[in-house]
């Protein structure tokens, strides 16, 4: 198995990548962006690819939110939680007075934003393809900033000198990556699972989001992210990408997504996985799979007298 990631070595995508089971049978392959990463599972040079998706204090990474909501479907087949620790790394002899510009990925310069701040005010930040290729151009001698945010391992892979550490704003800051693959074979249901969905409406209208909503509240789902993004038709323009609980198997997440396929113009599946923090769902009162089953039986009887 060949498995992308956004890399190069030392992200902490790589880091995700690094707690999948079975990784070690696997070979890696680095890939410079999240669109690149995702592309390559598409025309199948690699097997799947592992990206980020979600972060505790960021959000939503836009650039995978995007990339899977167009182009050929592709799924989300595994999660990983990763406790992100972030350092402030130099050229060796480098002090904080000698530093102007800081490179990194955007998303971890907005985590150490208030750090930055405090002590370096003045520092231009200068936006790198992620936060290993920020300290990989230190070891060269030509770049347009003096030091780099990243993590501990990409730090000391390229010799640098570690001016701070622990610099995340957040002590607590967590990311989501996903390992997406072509659609294929689910995986089995676990009872703790996830399932992800992108909507897309026909049109704007008063209550459009509710009616949404109400599919899912209807069969006693509970959603874990919901976020609007433009669907680049228009202004105003907007898809909806939606995690929740429970696996497409489960009768209520069935019932649920037929609903929404009557009221949306576009339901993009995107897989369901089991969750990385292994929380069972909570299956509410009258929304058990035998509790949809019963009531199809039911209807039957009345249809047929
Ligand atoms: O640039 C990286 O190392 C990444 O893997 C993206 C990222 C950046 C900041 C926090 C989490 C993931």
């Amino acid at each position: 198995m060949r498995y992308g990631y956004f890399g190069p070595a030392g992200t902490f995508t790589e880091m995700a990548l690094l707690r999948l089971p079975g990784v070690e049978d696997v070979e890696r392959v680095p890939i410079a962006s999240v669109e690149a990463a995702l592309e390559a599972v598409r025309d199948g040079s690699v097997d799947a690819a592992v990206v980020p998706i979600e972060n505790s204090v960021e959000g939503g990474v836009s650039a995978t939110l995007d990339a899977l909501s167009s182009g050929a479907d592709l799924v989300v087949v595994h999660e990983v939680l990763v406790p992100i620790t972030f350092v402030l790394a130099a050229r060796a002899g480098t002090t904080l007075a000698d530093i102007r510009g800081v490179g990194s990925h955007p998303h971890a310069w907005a985590q150490v934003r208030h750090w930055m701040g405090a002590r370096l005010p003045e520092a231009t930040y200068v936006p790198c393809l992620s936060t290993a290729a920020a300290a990989a151009g230190l070891a060269g001698d030509d770049t347009a900033y003096e030091a780099a945010v990243c993590a501990p391992v990409a730090a000391q892979a390229h010799g640098l000198q570690v001016l701070a550490e622990d610099i995340g704003d957040n002590r607590s800051a967590v990311t989501r990556f996903v390992l997406v693959a072509r659609p294929g074979r689910l995986p089995e249901p676990t009872g703790a699972d996830k399932t992800s969905v992108v909507l897309f409406q026909a049109d704007d209208h008063p209550g459009g989001l509710l009616e949404l909503l109400e599919q899912f509240a209807a069969r006693g789902i509970n959603l874990t992210r919901l976020e609007s993004r433009p669907t680049g038709d228009a202004l105003g323009r907007y898809c909806f990408s939606i995690d929740f609980e429970g696996h497409v198997n489960d009768e209520r997440v069935g019932e649920t997504l037929m609903g929404l396929r009557r009221v949306c113009a576009d339901v993009r599946f995107l897989g369901s996985y089991p969750r990385a923090d292994g929380a069972v769902v909570e299956v509410r009162p009258g929304t058990r799979d035998t509790d949809f089953t019963a009531a199809r039986a039911w209807l039957r009887g009345l249809r047929n007298g």
